[in-house]
């Protein structure tokens, strides 16, 4: 610490004299190197560090100080250092269908977010995950093209913003949209995918077309609002999808699986991307990656929810679990 002042107090004479050099004599002292500048700053920011963390000390009541985003990554570091700690020891928490209902509903009606907002997010992480999953360069067709399969409700949502995205980062979905909702929302999102010349199927090819043409499926179909057995056209669908031998990536839940206890006869995905928690029957989940996305839990949701949800490394949208 003593060294740290020590420099910190150089360095202002250093700065001190350039000044003084500019006003009276109007010519600058030997140009510091830009290693001098870098080595300036880093000092300046660790004595910065000493105050806040001299200052947060004091103020011993703020419990969690892990979310301000602009005291330099050496504080993030810090803070990551010891919530991965504390995570470890607890577990992320599977949530029930109820529960994972009432987190999304206290989104929206505690938190102010958005269904858009939200989905944007979701379906950027889902897009994310699965350029980790399967990079370009993986891809074992010629074309990157890819088969999403957007169902009624929400998850359906997540899977045109996760064409979107997939489109941008030069892969080349194509869209099965049966069943489209008549809200401004999703025919907005349907919209920007055409602009996006994603193109869109009138309907499900046979397994094996899918085999033939696509590298992946991205399952879009249900989310944690799927109850009882599947209704048509839904049922043909997932039959074709169970007989493809391509992987499958599903978004949140694989579709047709109960939300809690799974689907012993169901389809199996390669992938799945849990969104904000994982629900109950992502414990039966035997793919190969399965990531945790929709990094947008404000902290007393999670705490409410007894979450325990890791880390997200850096400015990641996405985490393997
Ligand atoms: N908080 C978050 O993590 C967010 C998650 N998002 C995604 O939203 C879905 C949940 O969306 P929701 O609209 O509530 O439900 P579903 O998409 O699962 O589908 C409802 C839809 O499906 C029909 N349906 C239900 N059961 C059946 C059935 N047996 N057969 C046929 N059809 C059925 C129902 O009638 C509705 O039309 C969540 O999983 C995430 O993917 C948000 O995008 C952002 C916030
Ligand atoms: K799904």
């Amino acid at each position: 610490m003593t060294r740290r002042v020590y420099l910190f107090v150089f360095e202002l004479f250093w700065v001190f004299r350039c000044v003084l050099c500019k006003l009276m004599f109007r010519s600058q002292p030997a140009e510091p190197s830009l290693s001098f500048w870098i080595f300036w700053m880093r000092n300046l920011r660790a004595l910065l560090g000493i105050g806040f963390l001299v200052s947060s000390r004091a103020a011993a009541t703020v419990p969690q100080t892990c979310s301000l985003s602009s005291s330099a990554n050496r504080h993030n570091e810090a803070c990551s250092g010891s919530r991965s700690a504390s995570t470890m020891a607890q577990t992320i928490k599977y949530l029930g269908q109820e529960e994972a209902q009432k987190v999304d509903e206290e989104l929206f009606s505690e938190y102010g977010f958005s269904v858009d907002q939200l989905m944007e997010l979701a379906g950027l992480s889902c897009a994310t995950a699965i350029t980790r999953a399967y990079p370009l360069a993986s891809l074992r067709k010629a074309r990157p093209a890819l088969l999403v399969v957007c169902g009624p409700g929400n998850n359906g949502g997540d899977g045109l913003v996760c064409a979107r995205h997939l489109r941008l980062f030069g892969y080349e979905p194509t869209i099965l949209y049966p069943k489209r909702p008549n809200k401004p929302l999703f025919q907005g999102l349907t919209t920007q995918c055409e602009k996006m010349e994603i193109p869109f199927l009138t309907e499900m090819p046979e397994a094996e077309v899918i085999d033939e043409a696509y590298n992946l499926v991205i399952d879009a179909i249900f989310g944690f609002s799927f109850k009882g057995s599947v209704r048509e056209p839904f049922g043909s669908i997932l039959d074709q999808l169970k007989k493809t031998t391509i992987p499958i990536a599903s978004i949140d839940i694989p579709s047709g699986w109960d939300v809690e206890t799974g689907s012993a006869d169901g389809l199996r995905p390669d992938t799945l991307v849990s969104l904000t928690a994982p629900k109950k029957s992502a414990s039966l989940f035997r793919g190969r990656y399965h990531f945790l996305g929709g990094r947008f839990v404000p902290p007393g949701l999670e705490r409410k929810y007894q979450l325990n949800l890791p880390h997200y490394p850096g400015t990641d949208c996405v985490l393997q679990l």
